[in-house]
């Protein structure tokens, strides 16, 4: 295997800035928030404890949330104690999108997808010492509250027409199917969990994306009204690309953070095709790396965008952060193979099947003539355009030059794969069934 460099930013906060909430604005997190003098002031100071909410809206969490969990960890490592909170409760309502109304999930469903969330929040914070996170649930303190003292205890603080000029609320009541008041009510339900948490724990933050604003002020307006005290709330700004296409998404589908749903060699593509105009941004959102290592990144974008290297420091951050450094190796190792220099016989099966799933493929029988693969991989358009490519040489199979129109596919990779070349960089996968 080839030897990629897999020195990582160790999570730390930058010790150049004074107050973690320096960094966080020079990081560009900070988008929207209650009084900024009073935030640097809680945050400087002694240890406070703070939260994010995620709710079970699939079995697992994507790069959106990425940006919270890491949110949530440099905060943490600047001395202040996180909550991660599971939306049991609010899992079964569901936050109003501004497109339409949710389908609800089964109690069962919601309740496994809390569990497998669960585990992801816990993989970004630390258990241990002063500081230590804890993982809470609303469903405990929902569940157990009857409709009556919902009513009496947290409805009254509300006002319908603050309520009703909520961001995602307002976009709702003018679509035609207008919004359900089971939807209508989620915003009280998270403003209930920050009170909740400040009795309990003394919580004075929450943070979330800026399309949680909203929501973030029903839970600082409920505990000023409740408790007569002022409570934070940081919105990040919400990651859009420089050309106007959606951030997080390829091909259409989310990149998810369970390995499972989403291959770390999908994600570490993903984050490799970053646009330079998007890839300084996103070294301060999603590594580690200090103010002057990505200012040197910020040089080389300037003077050698073609090396790519801030792609691909970022994608090597990312990866290693979600899916560890063993699984990243593997990764860089099975891109340099079948991009540049590396042995594809010297690659982890697993990691190969999923890159060439990421690759124009085909299934075919063992022993199926290479020209029939050429033609099911789309790597030529016809029979005779194969023979044509492998006459010039043009072709190789498994990393070895194809010589005549005899040759058969086996499968002989790890994996039982093959990989087809036609050209320097046009690829295909093989798989045998
Ligand atoms: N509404 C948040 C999740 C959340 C749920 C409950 C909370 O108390 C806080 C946050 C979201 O959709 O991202």
């Amino acid at each position: 295997m080839s030897n990629p460099d897999l020195t990582t930013a160790e999570p730390a906060i930058d010790p150049t800035f004074e107050n973690v909430w320096d960094e966080l604005v020079w990081r560009g997190l900070v988008h929207v928030s209650t009084d900024q003098e009073a935030l640097r002031a809680l945050l400087g100071g002694d240890p406070i404890t703070y939260y994010c909410g995620f709710d079970p809206t699939a079995p697992s969490l994507h790069l959106g949330n990425l940006v919270q969990l890491l949110t949530l960890r440099r905060i943490q490592l600047a001395g202040h104690k996180p909550l991660g909170l599971v939306g049991g409760s609010t899992g079964l309502i569901g936050d109003p999108r501004p497109t339409a109304e949710r389908t609800l999930n089964t109690p069962e469903t919601v309740a496994e997808w809390v569990g497998r969330l669960r585990t992801q929040v816990e993989r970004y914070l630390s258990f241990e010492g002063e500081n230590a996170a804890r993982i809470v649930n609303n469903l405990d303190w929902t569940a157990p509250m009857s409709a009556i003292d919902f009513l009496r205890e947290i409805g009254k603080h509300y006002r319908v027409g603050t309520m009703l000029k909520k961001d995602a609320v307002a976009a709702r009541l003018n679509s035609d199917a207008g919004i359900s008041y089971t939807e209508f009510s989620y915003q009280v339900l998270q403003g209930m969990d920050y009170l909740e948490l400040y009795r309990q724990y003394g919580c004075v933050l929450q943070t979330g994306g800026s399309d949680q604003w909203g929501n973030l002020t029903s839970g600082t307006d409920l505990i000023r009204r409740a408790e007569g005290v002022a409570a934070h709330a940081i919105g990040t700004p919400l990651i859009t690309n420089s050309d106007g296409t959606k951030f997080g998404k390829s091909e259409g589908n989310a990149i998810w953070l369970d390995a499972e749903m989403c291959s770390p060699y999908r994600m570490y593509q993903f984050w490799l095709s970053t646009a330079d105009a998007d890839v300084l941004e996103r070294l301060k959102i999603f590594t580690f790396l200090t103010r002057a290592e990505i200012e040197e990144y910020a040089q080389l974008v300037e003077t050698e965008p073609f090396r790519r290297a801030a792609q691909k420091r970022l994608a090597l951050e990312v990866v290693a952060t979600v899916h560890g450094t063993d699984a990243t190796a593997a990764v860089i190792a099975a891109s340099e193979a079948l991009f540049g220099q590396g042995d594809l016989n010297a690659l982890d099966a697993a990691t190969l099947r999923s890159a060439l799933e990421e690759l124009p493929n085909a299934t075919v029988a063992a022993g199926a003539p290479v020209l029939d693969a050429l033609v099911e991989t789309g790597l030529v358009a016809s029979l005779s355009e194969a023979r044509r490519a492998i006459a010039q040489g043009g072709v190789t199979l498994d990393g070895a030059r194809v010589e005549d129109d005899d040759a058969v596919v086996q499968g002989t990779l790890p994996g039982g794969v093959s990989v087809l070349r036609r050209g320097k960089k046009t690829l295909a996968g093989v798989f045998i069934g």
